[in-house]
């Protein structure tokens, strides 16, 4: 329950609604306890007026007094009982307008701090964390915890108000009648509370079954074309009915448990009326109360049921609702160890040094980068060469900062680059990823993703430095062309050109490459490298590759092997040594010759 304490500071953020609710939620039951004593005057009334009327049994004006006094008061109380219920609606209404209100800004609040706090974690954290995870706490648990914040507070509060204002009056027209009508109740809530808890185990697992069975179809669909040409239809077929089965049984078993609810209730409140009736009935013989006064008690006990058998719901809501928060908690206190302490935000012409960097990969303890030193001045370009898992990429993260290096230092101007500010640092930086993500929107907004005003001028610009303008130029919408799932697919290629684009609009300091170019040829390769010749030219540029032919036009060139520079210098100095370049560049001609 400790868990649901974080949201106190919502609570009191929104607490006028959580004021004017309660507000509300007293007068919505004043007017619905009042109705009670009406109809106990009204039907006293009637009773003594029918006692006399008997009284005065064959006198002349018998029926024209008492029909008359009868009618007309039956009227004015049955009037009165009719506004009641309307006002008693109106603020209920006004209950829902505040505390349900408070609820989904709350939600919303908690949404946006959750989405936040997720973007500022380091990338670690999301390979530790699979997406349908995160997925769910941002939306089913969150839902979870509106439950409590809206539904559970409202119903809370009104049964509280409701027991304050009702069950000291009844104790004080009776004391008997109103243990023994209370008597059923607490079984009432009880049961409840059993049943409730049952319903939601069985309901998650018709969840998990439910979406078993979308995630089944979904890739059933998407992977059509290979159930076709395996012919493999009957069988996806009878794998869906298996699926199929286990939910059909298990929303049946659900089903079961539902129908319980209704008559548990229903002859719960059936005990209680019977008990009223028959103690009140003694207590009227024995001339304690009157007749008003059973009606009076039916109706309250009507009242009570409603709250009581929330108060089973609202329990298991509230421990629901904790155990969501508890899953939201892991993640808002997962702390982002990637800060900076001086928040420098000084202008850099993009000189970068490594200093004896060493860098381990916490979670599998592979150290992929041992000891690495290396100077680019600004505006100087460096290839850097090396086979699969040599440590290329992770040295291009490791200048993004998307983690920290484990001992040594990287500078950028001198300056330790822990030292400036996380977002500003990496807008001085245009990385192009070895994996290529583009969203589902046009051409033109994924190339400008990367900055703020992107004007078209320099947009077109970009894309031409990219070589992939005359592309675009021919789809049908051109840069309005919509990318992904309900738009075209882009080759592997204009894919990573794009992605190129969106690095170099931004006029970075210093441009990563991190094998853009192996999607295309190597004369489309030369081709970009040519075009981004300008571009590159007051900038630091770094371009990792599996290729020679990208390294070639480099004014430097690292060739890393197992985590360590294995060589370093430009192509001529490299061709020279006859060193692992050397063999490199010989075996990549003699396959470009073969092919
Ligand atoms: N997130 C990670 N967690 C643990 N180990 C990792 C992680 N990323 C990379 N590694 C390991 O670090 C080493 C260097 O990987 P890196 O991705 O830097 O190589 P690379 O030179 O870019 O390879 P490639 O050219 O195939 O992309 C590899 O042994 C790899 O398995």
């Amino acid at each position: 329950m400790k868990d649901l304490k974080y949201l106190n500071r919502y609570l009191f953020k929104y607490k006028y609604y959580l004021i004017l609710g309660l507000l509300f939620v007293a007068i919505s039951n004043f007017f619905v306890i009042i109705p009670g004593q009406l109809v106990r005057n009204a039907l006293n009334l009637v009773m003594d007026n029918i006692s006399l009327h008997r009284m005065m049994a064959g006198m002349p004006d018998q029926s024209a007094v008492f029909g008359g006094v009868i009618n007309s008061s039956v009227i004015i109380y049955g009037v009165s009982i009719l506004v009641m219920a309307f006002l008693r609606g109106f603020f209920l209404f006004m209950v829902r307008q505040t505390i349900i209100a408070m609820s989904r800004h709350i939600e919303f609040d908690l949404k946006n701090e959750i989405y936040a706090h997720y973007q500022s974690l380091p990338t670690t954290f999301y390979r530790r964390n699979n997406t349908g995870d995160l997925m769910a706490r941002i939306s089913e648990d969150v839902s979870k915890v509106r439950m409590y914040l809206g539904p559970a507070i409202m119903y809370g509060l009104n049964m509280l108000v409701l027991f304050i204002m009702l069950i000291p009056y009844m104790f004080s027209i009776n004391a008997k009648l109103t243990l023994y009508a209370l008597l059923p109740l607490p079984v009432l809530s009880l049961s409840i509370y059993f049943v409730n808890n049952i319903i939601n185990r069985r309901s998650e697992r018709i969840q998990k079954s439910l979406s078993d069975l979308s995630t089944f179809v979904q890739e059933a669909f998407s992977g059509i074309r290979v159930i076709k040409s395996f012919a493999r239809e009957e069988d996806s077929l009878n794998n869906l009915k298996k699926q199929s089965t286990i939910y059909r049984d298990r929303s049946l078993k659900l089903t079961r448990v539902q129908a319980l609810f209704f008559p548990l209730i229903l002859s719960l409140i059936g005990l209680s009326t019977i008990l009223t009736i028959f103690v009140g009935g003694s207590e009227v013989l024995k001339g304690q109360l009157t007749f008003g006064n059973i009606a009076e008690f039916v109706m309250y006990v009507q009242l009570l049921t409603w709250p009581v058998t929330s108060l089973g719901w609202i329990t298991s809501i509230i421990q629901r609702a904790a155990a969501s928060q508890k899953r939201i908690n892991e993640f808002l206190f997962t702390k982002n160890d990637i800060l900076s302490e001086k928040q420098l935000e000084t202008p850099v012409t993009g000189q970068l040094a490594f200093e004896r960097v060493t860098f381990k990969y916490e979670d599998s303890g592979i150290v992929a980068l041992k000891d690495i030193s290396f100077n680019i001045e600004s505006g100087e370009s460096v290839a850097i060469i090396g086979g699969t898992g040599s440590g290329k990429s992770t040295l291009a993260n490791l200048i993004c900062r998307m983690f920290d290096v484990s001992e040594g230092a990287i500078k950028i101007d001198g300056q330790n680059i822990r030292d400036y500010k996380i977002p500003y640092i990496r807008r001085q930086i245009g990385y192009v990823p070895q994996d290529v993500f583009l969203f589902s929107d046009s051409i033109r907004n994924n190339i400008a993703f990367g900055s703020d005003d992107v004007s078209e001028t320099a947009m077109l610009e970009a894309s031409k430095q990219a070589d992939l303008h005359e592309n675009i130029i021919n789809f049908e919408h051109g840069y309005d062309t919509v990318l992904g799932e309900r738009g075209i697919t882009l080759s592997g290629g204009q894919k990573q050109r794009v992605s190129i684009a969106r690095a170099i609009v931004r006029n970075p300091k210093i441009l990563i490459l991190d094998d853009s170019l192996s999607a295309v040829d190597t004369k489309t390769e030369n081709a970009i490298l040519n075009a981004l010749k300008g571009v590159m030219e007051n900038k630091t540029s770094i371009i990792i590759s599996h290729r020679i032919s990208s390294a070639k036009l480099a004014d430097k060139i690292l060739v890393l092997n197992d985590g360590e520079i294995a060589e370093a210098g430009t192509h001529d100095q490299l061709m020279e040594k006859t060193g692992a370049y050397f063999d490199l560049y010989n075996k990549q001609l003699a396959g470009e010759e073969t092919s």
